[in-house]
């Protein structure tokens, strides 16, 4: 869907922001970037709506080369979100969500309409907050709006700069789940820069990590854990790796031992994350958890510190 081949940029004053970088966005797919400062993450997606043009190498979006494209024509097709928002101050909530949608001629009516169920979708009721200014929205919101803004238009593709860069820590968790449930349903291809590892692992169905100007690893984020490509991969994703591998591994039925008759007094799920497993385990004085059947309900077995060991291993394999 997206696709760099080979793109190199320079900029007047001669600094390389990027080389020769090759790599593809697969439709429907969220690619995380993250780095650095400086590593030329912004570069990078600048360059995908022709806000920079490579120095050399081709774009391609959906096998067109985007030299070729109108930029005007080009942006209508692929949304936009950045830190700061840019949201337009004396325009409503409402007003500013369905600014794309008229600026292409949607009948007034029908964008505003749009607009208040996108609003919806982000967890804004537009009728408490559909005529409010952005000055008198908190930063998550006034982030969920941009979010909304830039789904609005319905472009295929999804550019966000740290969308969630201007949050707290807990407000920031809550909207990337939030936006996480929502790409289950639009299902738009994203380009995600941040420089928060714990933001790319969590949200990326794959994960670019940048060293200067290029990209060290390309792969999905347990594989990234498991078995980083470099040793400036390894070091970017910090010796606690094997523990940030319990958010990306699940507990998977070989991971469990046989149910001893017993009625486990904590459970979770199979598919569970590690992380949700350890922590039940945690809490458990006997060291053992139920692990149940998502559908029936039934007790498939007991997960165990060994258990939660033999998981880590298990996955260890099968990312490298
Ligand atoms: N207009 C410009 N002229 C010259 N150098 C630039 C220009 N814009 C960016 N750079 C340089 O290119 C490199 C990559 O910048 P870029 O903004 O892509 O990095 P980034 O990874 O997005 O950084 P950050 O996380 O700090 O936003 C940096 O060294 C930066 O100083």
């Amino acid at each position: 869907m997206i696709r760099f081949e080979q793109v190199t940029k320079r900029y007047p004053d001669g600094t390389t922001a990027v080389e020769d970088l090759s790599f593809e966005v697969a439709e429907g797919e969220l690619v995380t970037l993250v780095g650095p400062s400086g590593c030329g993450k912004t570069t990078t997606m600048k360059m995908v709506n022709r806000l920079i043009d490579p120095t050399s190498g081709r774009i391609l979006l959906n096998g067109e080369d985007i030299a070729a494209a109108d930029p005007v024509e080009l942006r209508r097709r692929i949304g936009y979100v950045i830190q700061q928002v840019g949201l337009f101050p004396h325009k409503t909530v409402l007003e500013n969500t369905a600014t794309v949608p008229q600026l292409i001629g949607t009948p007034r009516a029908k964008a505003r309409a749009r607009a208040a169920e996108l609003l919806e979708l982000v967890g804004l009721d537009p009728a408490v907050y559909g005529g409010r200014y952005p000055e008198q929205l908190s930063g998550g919101q006034r982030q969920r709006v941009g979010v909304a803004r830039a789904l609005a238009a319905d472009p295929p593709v999804l550019l966000m700069d740290e969308p969630f860069g201007a949050v707290d820590p807990v407000v920031r968790e809550r909207l990337q789940n939030e936006f996480l449930t929502l790409q289950k349903t639009v299902r738009k291809t994203i380009l995600l820069v941040t420089h928060d590892l714990e933001e790319a692992i969590r949200l990326g169905d794959r994960i670019a990590v940048y060293g200067t100007g290029t990209i060290e690893q390309f792969a999905r984020p347990a594989a990234v854990l498991a078995a980083p490509a470099t040793a400036y991969v390894a070091s970017f994703v910090g010796a606690d790796r094997g523990l940030k591998r319990l958010a990306v591994t699940a507990v998977e039925a070989a991971d469990l031992a046989a149910a001893q008759g017993e009625d486990p007094a904590v459970s979770v799920e199979l598919g569970a994350t590690l992380r949700e497993a350890l922590a039940a385990l945690l809490q458990e004085d006997s060291g053992r958890v139920g692990v149940t059947d998502p559908r029936s309900g039934a007790l498939v077995g007991v997960l165990t510190p060994e258990g939660v060991h033999r998981a880590l291993r298990r996955a260890e394999l099968q990312e490298a």
